[in-house]
């Protein structure tokens, strides 16, 4: 039987899963539901005319693992390949990484030299960690906050400041609230299997890492692996990555995409689900909701309750983004950024050093520099109040003091962009494993013709998002 597959959300997580849909002859007619008036979700690239780029949203995607490769194979499908800026981890971007800690910039330790000697803003050798590790027992619980894990595991300073900036560097979230088990399962897998993270890395951890099988990877893939890239970006910003998706979709002539058509209700009826816009409806045999977790409870029915109320425990957070330009070279380092924890500045979690990274996003024939400082995250309220309330003025000024104060610019910027994005990093807090395990096994339990895609679920970067959108589309139609 040809099915019609409705996909919610024209994120990169529904473009991915609509593009692996359009591969099969098995789906006859694909709808691609996208509520705003762009595709891209947070993929959102500002191209100024002056042929300046910056980023709202991601401004680099890591090449590394079998979710790397997942996406490089589809970005030579899409014919990007010519538009691929790529960071060599050589690249000073990917060499120094600084944390802000005690009102200075500490360049994070690098090499066996650097981990076996004392390296501020640490007051023991990281080795030494590696030492309690070998010792610490397993911990008790199914599930533990991030910073619980690490205290046991590497000892309260580490977790206190590298663990704490690299959850505000990734989720933007509380290590003191987030999930080892889902923000970091890699680490949680490795002392389940062997009690030690070194015992683990040394003897392998065994077991199913999470991933399926991963398709074989690209040249473009092997590529990477061989010129060691750090990370990889697009000449005109992110947001091409999308573009690209949504021309191939559109290409193919079995794609309708309606963007300004947010998803009202879902409505199952005999013959499939009712999906109601806000001027008409359409029907499906099956769903695929790359939708925020929240997004997709409000839409379903009263009686899908029980899930509905599951979904709605995905916390997320609100980041305000500031890109900033500089007129010339005003950075006291090279590096991609620094990460401030914290107990050292609540509401500001770092600054990208944009310019050291992609310096091709610069404005040509001029010397510039651009940063983006990032904000509020799991601290926003606390720190900037209702996020309808905050003023572009509020975020610009705050952050070009913390650049100010923490790299020493004392220029003020040439240009700024500022935004408050609402709800855009879910939190995998304690127990989000649980979640996960209820709402698979609500949807599987009462036969809902439905699949769930994106950030919410198995992972928040780019990578996961699209290998999530793959695996979404070739469990409904089967592998490529
Ligand atoms: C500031 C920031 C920086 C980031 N940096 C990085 C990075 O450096 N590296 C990295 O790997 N990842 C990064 N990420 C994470 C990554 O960008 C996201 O996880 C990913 O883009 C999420 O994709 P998605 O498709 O799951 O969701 P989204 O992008 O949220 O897409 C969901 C779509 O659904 C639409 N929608 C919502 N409600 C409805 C409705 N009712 N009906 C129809 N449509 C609806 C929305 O408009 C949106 O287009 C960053 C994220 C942010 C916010
Ligand atoms: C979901 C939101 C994400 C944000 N960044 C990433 C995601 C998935 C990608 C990412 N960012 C960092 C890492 C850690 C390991 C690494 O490879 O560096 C990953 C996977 C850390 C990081 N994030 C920012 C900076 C300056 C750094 C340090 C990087 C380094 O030193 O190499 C900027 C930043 N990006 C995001 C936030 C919330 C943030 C805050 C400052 C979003």
């Amino acid at each position: 039987m040809q099915k019609t597959v409705a996909v919610l959300g024209g994120g990169i997580g529904g473009l991915t899963a609509c593009y692996h849909l359009s591969k099969s002859p098995q789906v006859s007619k694909m709808v691609l539901l996208e509520g705003s008036g762009r595709l891209g979700g947070w993929l959102n690239s500002t191209r100024r005319e002056d042929g300046a780029v910056f980023e709202r949203g991601p401004r680099g995607v890591r090449h590394v693992g079998a979710v790397g490769r997942n996406t490089l194979n589809m970005v030579s499908e899409l014919g990007l390949e010519s538009e691929l800026l790529i960071v060599s981890q050589q690249n000073l971007a990917s060499k120094n990484r600084f944390l802000y800690v005690g009102g200075q910039l500490h360049a994070m330790p690098t090499g066996l030299g650097g981990v076996m000697r004392t390296t501020p803003p640490f007051s023991r050798p990281l080795a030494l960690s590696g030492l309690q590790d070998l010792l610490a027992p397993r911990g008790p619980e199914e599930d533990e906050t991030v910073h619980s894990f690490v205290t046991r595991r590497l000892g309260k300073e580490l977790a206190d400041l590298a663990v704490d900036c690299l959850c505000r560097g990734v989720f933007a979230g509380d290590c003191r609230a987030l999930s080892v088990r889902s923000c970091f399962p890699p680490l949680f897998n490795l002392e389940r299997a062997r009690r030690s993270l070194f015992l683990g890395m040394l003897f392998g951890a065994g077991g199913d890492t999470g991933t399926d099988v991963p398709p074989p990877p690209s040249a473009l893939a092997r590529r990477s692996q061989e010129e060691k890239w750090a990370q990889w970006s697009l000449r005109r910003g992110m947001q091409a990555l999308p573009e690209a998706l949504g021309e191939s979709l559109s290409r193919g002539g079995r794609v309708q995409i309606h963007t300004q058509a947010p998803v009202r209700r879902l409505e199952l009826r005999a013959g499939g689900w009712e999906i109601t816009l806000p001027d008409g409806t359409v029907t499906a045999d099956h769903v695929i909701s790359a939708l925020p977790a929240h997004a997709l409870a409000s839409a379903l029915p009263p009686t899908a309750q029980p899930l509905s109320d599951q979904l709605r425990q995905i916390a997320m957070v609100t980041v305000a983004v500031v890109n900033l330009e500089y007129e010339g070279s005003v950075l006291p380092v090279p590096g991609f950024g620094h990460l401030i924890p914290s107990s050292e500045d609540r509401g500001v979690l770092g600054v990208v050093y944009d310019s050291v990274a992609f310096p091709q996003h610069n404005r040509p024939g001029a010397s510039t520099t651009r940063l983006t400082v990032m904000m509020g995250g799991a601290w926003f309220q606390e720190v900037f109040g209702n996020a309808e309330d905050v003023t572009e003025r509020c975020i610009v000024d705050r952050a070009t003091q913390a650049v100010r104060a923490q790299l020493g610019v004392s220029a003020e910027p040439l240009w700024s962009s500022a935004a408050v994005l609402k709800d855009c990093i879910p939190q995998y807090h304690v127990g989000h494993w649980k979640r996960l395990e209820n709402i698979r096994h609500y949807i599987s339990h009462h036969n809902l013709p439905l699949t769930l895609v994106g950030a919410s679920y198995d992972g928040v970067s780019v990578n996961d998002v699209i290998f999530g959108g793959r695996k979404a589309a070739e469990s409904l139609v089967g592998g490529a």
